[in-house]
């Protein structure tokens, strides 16, 4: 059952799926992830939508997966963390374009999202990062492809490797981020792309989108060895123990 924590909407043409946890920072559940699928992959024999945009509100864009369920993946549930990589696939097979619109923060699943859009939008209170390095794991998503090819190798070493936070404006000499705006604004501007994609030829716009991508089985192939290998370091003890060290941080 839904329960809020994704919302989605359409209008003129245009499916909004807003992640909505502001008390967790849009932290990414496994139900999240389902949801946000299920938006993806039922748009894509819909004629009547002709792009989507994929938002986090004000103030905050996602944290990333929700550590909580890493903690609780551990071998014996393997299928804890399915969700998130039907997700990956959904982005990697989706066939209409996808406007992200960033304002805050992006970390992990979060950055690695706007490698498969095909437009970002960010408020330059956003901020991006891939900390795996932290969490002792693995890039995903097909990163370690899409992110060396969209920025080069030394700026993917320095956001993946080494786990460094990218500033709006890093991100856009960077090369994934289109335009920087004013916090509070990216939704509106997010919009006025959506319209100027749905006026035209939808046909055209989906050929051409194709030829500019990397084919979807080579990123379906990369989401999996990445994915076999990130499973293997959720159960490393430097995994294990920077997942209780987030959890127990306010203990302390
Ligand atoms: C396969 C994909 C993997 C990934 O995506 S890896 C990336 C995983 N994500 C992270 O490593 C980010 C972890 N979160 C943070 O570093 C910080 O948070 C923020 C910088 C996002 C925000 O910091 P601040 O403004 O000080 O807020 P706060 O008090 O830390 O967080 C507010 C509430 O949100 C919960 N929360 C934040 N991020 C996550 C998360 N990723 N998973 C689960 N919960 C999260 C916190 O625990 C807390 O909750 P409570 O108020 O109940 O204590």
């Amino acid at each position: 059952m839904p329960n809020g924590n994704i919302v989605v909407t359409e209008e003129r043409g245009t499916r909004v799926i807003t992640l909505r946890r502001p008390s967790k920072k849009n932290a990414i559940t496994q139900d999240m992830y389902r949801e946000m699928s299920h938006a993806i992959d039922t748009a894509q024999n819909n004629s009547d939508i002709r792009c989507m945009i994929i938002t986090g509100g004000s103030g905050v864009f996602t944290a990333g997966d929700d550590i909580e369920d890493f903690l609780k993946a551990d071998a014996s549930q393997p299928e804890m963390l399915s969700n998130g990589a039907k997700f990956l696939y959904s982005l990697a097979l989706n066939a209409k374009p996808i406007i992200a619109a960033v304002d805050g923060a992006s970390i992990g699943m979060g950055t690695v999202m706007l490698f498969h859009c095909d437009y970002v939008l960010a408020s330059n209170a956003a901020t991006f990062s891939a900390p795996y390095i932290h969490l002792g794991l693995v890039p995903v998503g097909a990163a370690s492809l899409l992110m060396p090819n969209t920025m080069g190798y030394q700026r993917a070493f320095a956001m993946l490797v080494m786990g460094r936070t990218f500033s709006a404006a890093e991100a856009h000499a960077a090369g994934f981020v289109n335009t920087v705006v004013s916090p509070g604004h990216t939704e509106v501007e997010a919009r006025k792309v959506a319209r100027e994609i749905c006026r035209l030829p939808a046909e055209a716009v989906a050929t051409s989108r194709r030829l500019l991508r990397a084919p979807p089985e080579e990123l379906t192939r990369r989401i999996d060895q990445e994915g076999h290998l990130f499973g293997e370091r959720l159960k490393s003890e430097e995994a294990v123990a920077a997942f209780n060290a987030f959890a127990n941080r306010k203990k302390r």
